[in-house]
């Protein structure tokens, strides 16, 4: 048996521990392992594959990042490329992918990544070629699954950054708005902001308005407190507002990004008060997976070649009720998974007195 395997999208905390448990149970087995270069781009150079072996994984677990390299510009489907008139346009190019993946003799792809590698995973399927998928992101949002690797870090950083943050804002009677990643779902807020013990979270999945805001500001003044903690996610926005963003870039996702200096302003004209705001950005990303990430990177990276083995292929491994499962990649293909509204961690939220923004 010979695998390949590719990391895509963003990269996140875990994703060599994933890459060393699939290597390992692979070589295991006494399969070849093969590694993809930056997304799938080096599929279409002179050197498509790498050769993953003992020495090429070892000590990794604890590395931030990927070894593999990733790309969250170079969807197969729609490639970038520059035309002759200088300007950008897309291109197919799976049918180059797929043909290399049958010269060098692959059986298998390990695809490692979020919503977007899964999106292209599932139309490779209908191409013919047999994929095991890996849940990353920080953002866990990925449909069907409880949570991604990438994420336990994110929030941990997160966490620690508001209560930092806090601080500052008690100090100087301040508010602080803090941005946190998560694309087009609250998670990392909700998760880090409840954590951190912020007075305000705003979330995607729950548009604000800044009535309700002002009203917990002046609440909190009420009772002595001259600071407010607010963390926002990338993707709130206020109601019937727009998402604030930084533009777009041919064959990329639309760049997030903003909503906490918007939010800071328009609370200091409404309330008199001093504010500033912090966009953590990609410290959320950055560095050693937490024990959390390290050990449920390394179970899926492992379930993933069980798979292969099993030839249970097209099938993401994800955990569900604290139990490792499979669910087919076509099923989640241009899905998303949001934070519920009924969730106990919302009610925990509101109960506790975090004003979502509503
Ligand atoms: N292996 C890959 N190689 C190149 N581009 C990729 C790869 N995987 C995903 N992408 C692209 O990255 C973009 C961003 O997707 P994103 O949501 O960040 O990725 P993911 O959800 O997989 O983490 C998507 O447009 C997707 O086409
Ligand atoms: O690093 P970039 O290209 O600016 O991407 C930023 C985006 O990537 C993420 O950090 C992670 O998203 P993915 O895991 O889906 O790639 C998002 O939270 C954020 O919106
Ligand atoms: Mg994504």
């Amino acid at each position: 048996m010979r695998i390949a395997i590719n990391t895509g999208g963003g990269d996140a905390p875990g994703l060599n521990a994933a890459i060393r448990a699939a290597t390992l149970a692979a070589l295991k087995r006494g399969w070849e392992v093969l590694g993809i270069k930056n997304g799938y781009g080096s599929i279409y150079t002179d050197e498509p594959f790498i050769t993953l072996d003992e020495q090429a994984v070892q000590g990794i677990t604890l590395q931030g990042g990927t070894i593999l390299g990733t790309a969250n510009r170079g969807n197969p489907f729609e490639m970038p490329y520059e035309k002759e008139d200088g300007e950008w346009g897309t291109k197919d190019v799976s049918d180059q992918l797929v043909n290399t993946f049958k010269e060098h003799e692959v059986d298998a792809l390990i695809a490692i990544g979020g919503d977007g590698s899964m999106n292209i995973a599932s139309k490779l399927i209908k191409k013919g070629l047999d994929i095991v998928g890996v849940p990353k992101t920080i953002d866990n949002d990925i449909y069907g699954c409880d949570v991604t690797l990438g994420f336990d870090t994110a929030i941990s950083i997160a966490t620690e950054a508001i209560d930092r943050i806090t601080t500052t804002a008690e100090s100087h009677h301040r508010l602080m708005v803090v941005e946190v990643m998560g694309r087009y779902a609250g998670w990392i807020a909700l998760y880090s902001g409840i954590a951190a013990s912020a007075d305000v979270v705003l979330i995607p999945e729950i548009p604000f308005s800044y009535d309700s805001i002002v009203e917990k500001i002046k609440e909190r003044e009420a009772k002595g407190r001259h600071y407010t903690m607010i963390v926002v996610a990338e993707g709130a926005k206020e109601q019937d507002g727009e998402l604030v963003t930084k533009g777009k870039t041919v064959g990329q996702e639309v760049q997030l990004g903003g909503i906490a200096d918007r939010v800071a302003n328009k609370l200091s004209e409404r309330t008199g008060k001093e504010s500033r705001s912090v966009v953590l950005g990609h410290l959320q990303r950055g560095g050693s997976p937490s024990t959390y990430d390290r050990l449920i990177s390394l179970r899926f990276g492992a379930a993933a070649i069980r798979c292969v083995q099993e030839h249970d292929f097209n099938k993401l491994v994800v955990l569900q009720d604290n139990q490792l499962k499979r669910i087919p990649i076509t099923s989640i293909a241009e899905k998303m998974k949001s934070v519920s509204l009924e969730s106990d961690t919302v009610q925990t939220a509101r109960d506790i007195g975090i004003c979502l923004g509503d």
